[in-house]
């Protein structure tokens, strides 16, 4: 039901802006019905209502919304809330409408009709809005800052909020290029108080958040990060003979409680889903790969309680806000200590008990390696980072193995790895190491005995004998791309199950983990040998359909140039387009001229498409449309591909996944393809008719050109010999 506003002139002394704590407490109640603040909610609020920047540190789940939502709830003018996702935004906009407090965020996704409207509300003398939330993207926009510089310059702006503040550095475990660009707030805001808040930032991040944001002499409120209502607990996949099975009675002797069950694979949240459903336990998958549509009505069952559990990649959580989680359990080993902190504090957002169940499997942390690895060596090559920074995710993934493998208390571990002092007291038993010690001990044991072959040869043969090879050097994949600084992207800050999804490509074992860990390689092995013979067999049989374009690719491929042309139109606000029908006509162009030839062109151009959208100018992009008008136009040249701009390529390949695009580009130019996007802001894949001559020149056999240098060339000869 909502409420009228309480009225804030009998609490507070508008004139002097301030706000006893009866008179804070009153609001507390009014509005959001808790009868006391939590932990240090009060001494933040007070902070900033006094005019002090304040950074806040709070543990998952602690109330940290409250420091900035009741500031805005005391005096009249606009609390400006910074968010890394539309989702949550939406979510707290919407409690809030909820409890009458007017609150409203801007984003991509609304129609240009609800932004005029809040627009216009914030022009107003006296606007009704109290608190904006706004992606981080919106702000780095020169039209939108102007707008804020108005409203401050009239004093309508009160606070500006950082929420999940730790994204703006790059030490951080989930950095946001573009929450960088908030730096630039304090200069074009003068005076302003300035709250940054976060629930995992270690010693290190909580300086750079503060020296980033430009915080002036900021009170700093660090609450612990224990979450005593979390029973910590380590299963070990390789000692189970199913961990499936372990997973399903675990959940059945808990009853129909509320979980999230997190995996690193959107494959393995379907697989898992539909083994736990067909046990009748009441779940569902979620992840990024489903439609927005399928993962909003999931999102809404599990919020209403029609689903009790979901099994989800890391796309699901940042922003949800349900209270009664008894459950949240890692099916994969999480890439840190802080992601895991933010995906196990889920739980229990209520105070009372609840679970946190890692299931550890040697194959996952060698998985991981991989993948951080890999990671590692891309940002040493594009030099995105400073020195420092390279090994820092293995490190930190460091910190999640020892978690796992030393018999020590959980809670400590954790809180350790975030530089907290902790008393040998204060985990009570919390935990299986210090509830079980001898159990956890012979458990270990176990392990490590199993796996005492393995270190005669090292790590993993599996990734050192293939994968790493083909996958590291070989392919470029625009997995490996995602950079929301240059992809504009609002969406999931968490979408980082897509670049998990190049481990599908690799042999994934389902096996009975009693086995020893040397069985599971052997068996491991020969089937990455299988792979391998069949590879080239089952490429001429599977390549028709495996080729084939279905109308849920076309269904999905037009929603993402929807979002994306959205994002242009935010960009560049003169731009006038009908987005529907720019992104069917922009998809209709791609299927047209690619169609036939197959999904992995198709595919390869959708993502030239969409990395020439957000560089495209208003000119560029009207220009492209305008042949939507003009069929002429429209038949002669694709979007942002001209047969000219073609960087010779000379060896195309297409392989391993079927969902993801894997476009193996080798050039024979030094050209890399980033300068043929900058030169020609063209997108930098072949026509399709050149690679077809070029193919036709050279006989139906892919081959390499003669101007292959001597590395690329072994290169394809290792990887050919593979395939044989
Ligand atoms: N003083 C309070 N008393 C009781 N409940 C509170 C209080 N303050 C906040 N809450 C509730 O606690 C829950 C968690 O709050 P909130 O979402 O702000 O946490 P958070 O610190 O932002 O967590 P996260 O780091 O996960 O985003 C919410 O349901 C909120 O309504
Ligand atoms: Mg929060």
């Amino acid at each position: 039901m909502k409420k009228s506003a309480l009225p804030l002139k009998n609490l507070c002394g508008l004139e002097k802006q301030k706000c006893g704590k009866d008179a804070l407490v009153k609001l507390l109640r009014w509005h959001f019905g808790y009868s006391q603040y939590r932990g240090k909610q009060l001494e933040a609020i007070e902070s900033v209502l006094s005019g002090r920047d304040c950074f806040c540190l709070m543990p998952t789940g602690g109330g940290k919304s409250m420091c900035y939502q009741i500031p805005a709830l005391v005096k009249s003018g606009i609390v400006l809330v910074v968010c890394p996702l539309i989702a949550l935004m939406e979510n707290q906009v919407t409690a809030l409408k909820e409890k009458g407090i007017a609150a409203e965020f801007l984003s991509s996704t609304q129609t240009s009709k609800v932004r005029e409207k809040i627009h216009e509300d914030l022009e107003l003398g006296k606007p009704s809005l109290r608190l904006l939330y706004v992606t981080p993207e919106l702000i780095a926009t020169p039209g939108f800052m102007l707008r804020l510089t108005k409203i401050h310059s009239r004093g309508l702006l009160n606070l500006i909020a950082i929420d999940e503040a730790h994204c703006i550095s790059s030490w951080g475990h989930d950095f946001r290029p573009s929450y960088r660009k908030l730096s630039s707030l304090r200069n074009c805001l003068p005076n302003v108080p300035i709250l940054a808040l976060t629930a995992t930032a270690v010693p290190k991040v909580q300086m750079d958040v503060m020296e980033s944001l430009c915080l002036h002499n900021p009170l700093v409120l660090k609450s612990s990060f224990n979450r005593p209502n979390i029973y910590y607990e380590v299963r070990y996949k390789d000692l189970l003979e199913d961990p499936y099975a372990d997973l399903g009675n675990l959940f059945k002797s808990c009853g129909n409680v509320c979980a999230i069950i997190y995996c690193l694979e959107r494959s393995t949240c379907d697989d898992l889903a539909t083994h736990l459903s067909k046990i009748g336990i009441n779940c569902a998958a979620y992840h990024a790969g489903l439609n927005n549509k399928l993962r909003s009505s999931v999102l809404d069952d599990w919020i209403s309680s029609k689903t009790k559990v979901v099994v989800a990649t890391v796309a699901f959580g940042m922003g949800i806000d349900r209270k009664d989680v008894r459950i949240v359990c890692h099916y994969n080993v999480p890439k840190s200590m802080e992601s895991f902190y933010q995906e196990s504090g889920r739980a229990g957002r209520d105070q009372l008990p609840c679970r946190s169940v890692l299931y550890y499997g040697m194959d996952d942390r060698r998985k991981m390696e991989f993948i951080l690895s890999k990671a590692e060596s891309k940002k040493l090559q594009s030099s995105s980072l400073p020195d420092g920074h390279t090994k820092k995710s293995l490190v930190d993934f460091r910190m999640m193995v020892e978690y796992c493998e030393e018999a020590k208390c959980r809670r400590k571990k954790i809180l350790e790895s975030f530089g907290e002092e902790v008393p040998a007291t204060l985990c009570g038993k919390s935990c299986d190491t210090c509830k079980h010690p001898d159990v956890v001990t012979k458990c270990l044991e176990e392990l490590t005995s199993s796996c005492a072959f393995r270190s005669r040869s090292g790590t993993s043969q599996i990734y050192i004998n293939s994968s790493p090879s083909l996958i590291l050097e070989n392919q470029y994949s625009e997995f490996w791309d995602r950079d929301d600084g240059e992809n504009g992207s609002e969406d999931d800050i968490s979408d980082a199950d897509d670049d998990i999804d190049v481990v599908k490509t690799l042999t994934r074992s389902s096996l009975p983990s009693k086995r020893t860990l040397n069985d599971k390689i052997e068996v491991l092995q020969r089937a990455e040998e299988r792979y391998y013979q069949d590879k080239n067999h089952e490429k001429q049989k599977n390549k028709l359909d495996k080729n084939a374009i279905s109308e849920t690719l076309r269904g999905s491929s037009k929603q993402r140039l929807l979002n994306a042309l959205k994002q242009s139109q935010q960009r560049l606000e003169k731009l006038e387009i009908n987005l529907e029908m720019s992104a069917a006509f922009l998809e209709n162009e791609c299927f047209k001229k690619f169609g036939k030839t197959g999904k992995s062109f198709y595919l390869s151009q959708m993502a030239s498409i969409m990395r020439w959208l957000p560089t495209a100018n208003e000119m560029e992009l009207s220009s492209r449309l305008s042949a939507m008008t003009d069929p002429a136009a429209s038949s002669t040249e694709q979007i942002g591909i001209s047969s000219s701009a073609s960087p010779l390529v000379d060896q195309v390949s297409y392989d391993i996944s079927n969902e993801n695009m894997y476009c193996s580009v080798e050039s024979n130019t030094p050209t890399t393809l980033e300068s043929n996007l900058s030169d020609t802001k063209l997108p930098p894949i072949p026509s399709f008719s050149d690679y077809m001559k070029n193919k036709k020149a050279k006989g139906s056999q892919l081959s390499p050109s003669e101007n292959l240098s001597p590395s690329a060339m072994q290169k394809n000869r290792d990887k050919r010999a593979r395939y044989q």
